[in-house]
């Protein structure tokens, strides 16, 4: 007998428990001890027994009546050319074949050199020791499979108590904008946004091409890399395929949650991509190369339709890589691309959600009433809304089961909790713990909020709602914009930028960013402000400006608004009755504000009563317009939309003082 630490004793030998308490004790006729009073396992060995333990995932799905060319392949062929093609995107290009690439974990297929496609080609003579070796492919695995890899073999990975993987992205935490560059050649030269304020920083094919290679060196020297063959954008039409080349089992489990992921059926049939992210992670740019300014570096060329990502392990850069991509792809089919959450009412009515990081697109489309649609990126077509991805991003800092339930509830097995601080000991999360940055976030598939709306598209939305997280805390919680009114603040893109998402920000920041997005729009933003007007127009679309920031003083002295608040004041919007509410014009912007919204203590809504210093509050909202009126400046140039009219209304419609 030996204790079993518990200060229980456990039985060893010879009998059974039977039931709490009651021992007995057998013994055999031969004197012999057996325990025979349960079924046994039909393995004579070990090895034996493990091999019982899995099964062979389903056969792949028999051959319909489909189209596709892979249709009419063999599971053989397709094997072989999907392993061809992933072969083709780790190519070097400078050598003259890509290389020998085979699917599987390396721990579990040590004698990979005979289940090679290449078998059947004559041997040639190794040229470099790249040649020689294997890179080892895993593709598409489930998120129970790249739990264990990250946790067999990525330092910080662990199950936290609600089953979620926390890791830790490494040195960044947040994104690099400095670091994002746009490869000029002459297509992009005319066709993108170049100059002061555009977030298209250039570099030249070369450098990409010098990048790239490092990039993809990097990748096939690791034992193994990860693989995603993943979707974009629910409406099927306009749908984009991805494939994510990286190195850690964290990146894959993040975009396995944040692109839509394909079933078995379309995995077969996925064929070649058509955008690919290198993403080395950890390993640096070189500075020594052209461009470099730091050791980080995100590369993108619209020509190849490639991205490498050096020296970051943020996986956010992947996200919002992916929606740069898509806001140069779809404005040519005439698709509005949209820096916005989206949700849908029990009617049918679709609302969208604009703002800057952590203004609360993800935390107020995420609505236990309505239907979510997505939290992040969305396209507006001449049809439908759809969501870009096929999962939320959202921020952790301070988050609780009370305020934000579903976002709590998602927070669970499949889920990446980045940089997040829990218990050593039983692994629960402190959600207010910022040691290692204020920006932690779970990554999760949209699925895991219980009323999100599959497929994720909906009708034209009935309202375009901006959020301003304004830490002047002089913008009224609520405005209800004219069409003019709306093109101005959504080209303005005003926000304070809460700390942390971008490298540097330690505390809110006023900032203007045009169309609520410039760090991923590719096109000069009065081209999106236009197909914007256009689209409300036609639709008969409401635009409003919620401020999400400060009331009662700027930041320091005031406090954010309530999100109990912020949300009556959403719901208001979406029930309709704000429409219908009684309103009074504001000094300086013009704002038309509401004087009563159910549930919200109507001195607020006027942000003037809240501040005690009345003259410090003037001074303030003069600052702010002046800070506009200087941002749209570089606008005041540029024509929105057919005629003369709506830009000569859109400049009038900015603060007047
Ligand atoms: N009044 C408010 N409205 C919206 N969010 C608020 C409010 N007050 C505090 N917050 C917090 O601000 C953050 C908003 O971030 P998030 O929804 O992730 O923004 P985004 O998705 O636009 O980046 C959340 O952590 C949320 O809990
Ligand atoms: C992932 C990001 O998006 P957001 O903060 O808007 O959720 C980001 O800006 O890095
Ligand atoms: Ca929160
Ligand atoms: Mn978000």
């Amino acid at each position: 007998m030996a204790a079993n630490g518990n200060g229980n004793v456990a039985i060893e030998n010879g009998s059974v428990r039977n039931g709490p308490g009651k021992i007995q004790t057998q013994k055999s006729h031969n004197g012999i001890c057996h325990d025979d009073s349960g079924p046994t396992v039909k393995a004579q060995t070990i090895d034996e027994l493990h091999s019982l333990q899995q099964k062979k995932s389903a056969p792949s799905t028999p051959v319909t009546g489909s189209q596709t060319p892979f249709a009419t392949l063999s599971d053989q062929e397709r094997q072989k050319m999907q392993l061809q093609s992933i072969s083709a995107s780790l190519a070097s290009l400078t050598r003259e074949t890509g290389p020998k690439v085979v699917k599987g974990d390396p721990a579990k297929n040590p004698k990979v050199a005979h289940v090679t496609h290449h078998q059947h080609v004559a041997p040639t003579i190794a040229v470099s020791d790249s040649s020689l070796k294997f890179t080892h492919v895993l593709y598409n695995l489930s998120p129970a499979e790249l739990y264990e890899q990250a946790i067999k073999y990525e330092k910080g990975s662990f199950i936290t108590s609600n089953g979620a993987m926390a890791t830790l992205s490494g040195a960044k935490t947040g994104r690099s904008p400095r670091d994002k560059r746009v490869v000029k050649d002459d297509v992009t030269e005319n066709e993108l946004w170049w100059g002061k304020g555009s977030p298209n920083i250039e570099m030249d094919e070369q450098t990409f091409l010098v990048n790239r290679e490092r990039a993809v060196d990097y990748l096939n020297s690791l034992d193994k890399v990860f693989v995603n063959d993943q979707f974009l954008n629910w409406d099927p039409e306009n749908q984009i395929k991805v494939r994510i080349v990286s190195a850690r089992a964290y990146h894959s489990l993040f975009m396995h949650n944040m692109c839509i992921r394909p079933t078995p059926e379309e995995l077969e049939n996925f064929g070649t991509p058509d955008f690919t992210i290198y993403n080395a992670g950890q390993f640096p740019c070189n500075r020594f190369t052209h461009y470099m300014t730091s050791s980080t570096s995100i590369d993108l060329n619209l020509a190849r339709r490639e991205m490498v990502i050096l020296g970051t392990q943020y996986a956010g850069e992947m996200k919002k890589g992916l929606f740069s991509v898509m806001h140069y792809l779809m404005p040519k089919r005439q698709i509005l691309s949209l820096h916005s959450g989206c949700n849908m009412g029990k009617d049918g009515d679709v609302a969208l959600f604009f703002g800057l990081s952590g203004t609360g697109k993800t935390t107020l489309s995420t609505d236990h009433n309505r239907y979510l649609i997505g939290d992040d990126e969305h396209c507006w077509s001449e049809n439908c809304v759809s969501n870009i991805e096929g999962g939320c991003y959202a921020k952790c800092i301070d988050l609780s089961r009370e305020k934000e339930p579903d976002i709590w509830n998602a927070i669970r097995f499949g889920t990446v909790l980045e940089n997040v601080v829990f218990d050593e000991h039983n692994r629960e999360v402190d959600y207010s713990d910022k040691s290692v940055t204020e920006n932690t976030r779970a990554a999760y598939p949209i699925e895991f909020i219980p009323n999100a709306k599959l497929p994720c598209v909906g009708p034209h939305p009935k309202n375009v709602i901006l959020l301003a997280c304004d830490a002047f805390g002089v913008l009224p919680p609520v405005s209800k914009l004219s069409l003019a009114q709306t093109m101005y603040h959504f080209i303005s893109g005003y926000t304070a930028l809460v700390a942390g998402t971008e490298d540097g920000i330690k505390e809110p920041q006023a900032t203007f960013s045009a169309c609520f997005g410039a760090a991923f729009i590719m096109l000069h933003p009065t081209k999106y402000a236009a197909m914007l007007a256009e689209k409300m127009e036609r639709h008969g679309a409401t635009g409003w400006l919620v401020n999400t920031g400060w009331s009662g003083g700027s930041y320091g002295s005031g406090n954010r608004i309530k999100l109990q608040y912020t949300r009556k004041i959403i719901d208001a919007i979406h029930n309709g009755s704000l429409l219908d509410a009684e309103y009074k014009k504001s000094e300086i912007f013009g704002l038309e504000t509401p004087i009563e919204v159910e549930g919200v203590p109507s001195e607020i809504l006027d942000p003037v009563n809240v501040w005690s210093d009345k003259e410090a509050y003037n001074e303030t909202l003069l600052k702010l317009a002046g800070l506009f009126k200087n941002n749209f400046e570089t606008f005041t140039n540029y024509r929105i939309g057919n005629g003369d009219t709506l830009t000569e209304e859109i400049l009038a419609a900015g603060p007047i003082f």
